[in-house]
């Protein structure tokens, strides 16, 4: 069986040795001669899976994506031509979520602005946004929820609309998908009526998808001085970004918020467990036996631990700084895709055991580090 694969996405041999031989691809660079004779095909966000791809795809069965978005691949074609399909569901949710509590703490230490007693609102209460709202009970937010889709099926009582939670959030954070058009369209979603409209003073983060906030009407509201903090992980045009747009966010990066090992091994896992089930092969492989040790492994409370170092913690196992360090020095020289294929390896919060008396343990395990018992 032959098996082409992202050359991104990691583990694919270790998990497919038994299954068949493994080729791997520059993901913007596959062409359709390169899908003759293949069976499978393991793809990430950016590779465009459309008819024009699959022109010469004779025997492709099995398609996955090992990200959450499916906004480049055509699943009604993939339906059509009867090639069974997954994406990764959940697969980064968390690393998305650690993501966005670096991004506060961060942001709450430089601007010496306390988290607690701010308001954040959630765009998209899915896998991450719902990961996020649990996590962030433990840090007493106020937490507004935005979904119109879950609310209309019954699953989110406290849905706020949009305009609603804008205006009265300090804090907002996108967890949406790309929707281009309908009903609950997200494309564009932050237009520039409603980035004009934006108190002063407000952090906006998007961790989902570039169009969904229009980077030229965020550069022109910049401009003329709106007062806003910017983390921005995703852009319009990756990988060509309005660069312009840089110089105007406080922490900026390569579309990484989901790239912790486990968040990229799941990806893989999660692609692999849909392809034994749907060939009924018995799924002996998992992600214990691939995992490196990671470089800090416990850390030992003491009595005075209190609720200003947690902040410490998290930074320990991740700084959103030292990503957008590697943006705006790098990004010149080395391209966007370049510094995403060389990310320097993260880990998640559950990997680091605290051991120690502490009033703030509940807190920290909510958050999702290992508490030893
Ligand atoms: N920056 C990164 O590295 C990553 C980005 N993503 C992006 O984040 C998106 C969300 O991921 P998940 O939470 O796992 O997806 P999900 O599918 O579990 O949740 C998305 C939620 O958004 C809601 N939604 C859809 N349209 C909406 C609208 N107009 N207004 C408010 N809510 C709306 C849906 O009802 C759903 O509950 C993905 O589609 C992907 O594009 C995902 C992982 C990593
Ligand atoms: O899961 C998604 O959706 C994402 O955006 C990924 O985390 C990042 O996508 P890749 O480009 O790394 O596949």
């Amino acid at each position: 069986m032959k098996i082409l694969a992202d050359q991104n996405m990691p583990l694919v041999e270790q998990y497919f040795a038994d299954i068949g031989e493994v080729e791997r691809f520059d993901g913007r660079q596959l062409t359709a001669d390169q899908l003759i004779d293949v069976d499978v095909l393991l793809t990430r966000s950016v590779t465009l899976v459309n008819n024009e791809l699959l022109a010469h795809a004779n025997k492709l069965s099995f398609v996955g994506t090992a990200t959450i978005g499916v906004d480049h691949i055509d699943t009604q074609l993939l339906n059509d031509k009867n090639i069974a399909f997954s994406s990764a569901p959940g697969c980064n949710a968390i690393a998305v979520a650690e993501y966005v509590i670096s991004s506060l703490y961060a942001l709450s230490q430089e601007n010496a602005r306390p988290l607690n007693n701010q308001t954040i609102g959630i765009v998209g209460v899915g896998s991450i946004g719902s990961c996020l709202a649990q996590k962030l009970q433990a840090l007493n937010l106020t937490v507004l929820l935005c979904d119109p889709i879950k609310h209309a099926q019954g699953l989110l009582n406290e849905h706020v609309a949009l305009d609603q939670l804008l205006a009265q959030s300090d804090i907002v954070t996108f967890h949406v998908p790309l929707i281009k058009s309908g009903e609950h369209k997200t494309l564009h979603m932050m237009d520039k009526a409603r980035l004009k409209a934006l108190k002063p003073g407000l952090t906006l983060i998007n961790a989902s998808r570039g169009d969904v906030i229009d980077n030229q009407a965020l550069l022109e509201v910049m401009q003329a001085g709106a007062d806003l903090d910017l983390v921005l992980d995703v852009w319009e045009d990756e990988p060509t970004i309005l660069t312009e747009l840089l110089e105007h966010v406080r922490y900026a990066s390569v579309h990484i918020a989901g790239h912790t090992l486990e968040g990229k091994a799941r990806g893989t896992q999660i692609l692999y467990q849909k392809f034994c089930e749907l060939k009924g092969i018995e799924a002996t492989r998992s992600l214990d036996e691939f995992l490196p040790v990671p470089a800090i492994t416990q850390a030992t409370l003491g009595q005075n631990f209190n609720e200003a170092d947690i902040a410490r913690l998290v930074h320990l196992i991740y700084d959103v700084r030292r990503d957008d360090g590697i943006l705006l020095r790098d990004l010149a020289n080395n391209g966007f895709d370049s510094l995403r294929k060389n990310y320097p390896e993260r880990r998640e919060f559950s990997t680091l055991t605290i051991q120690g008396v502490s009033s703030q343990l509940a807190t920290l395990a909510q958050l999702g580090f290992t508490v030893a018992n």
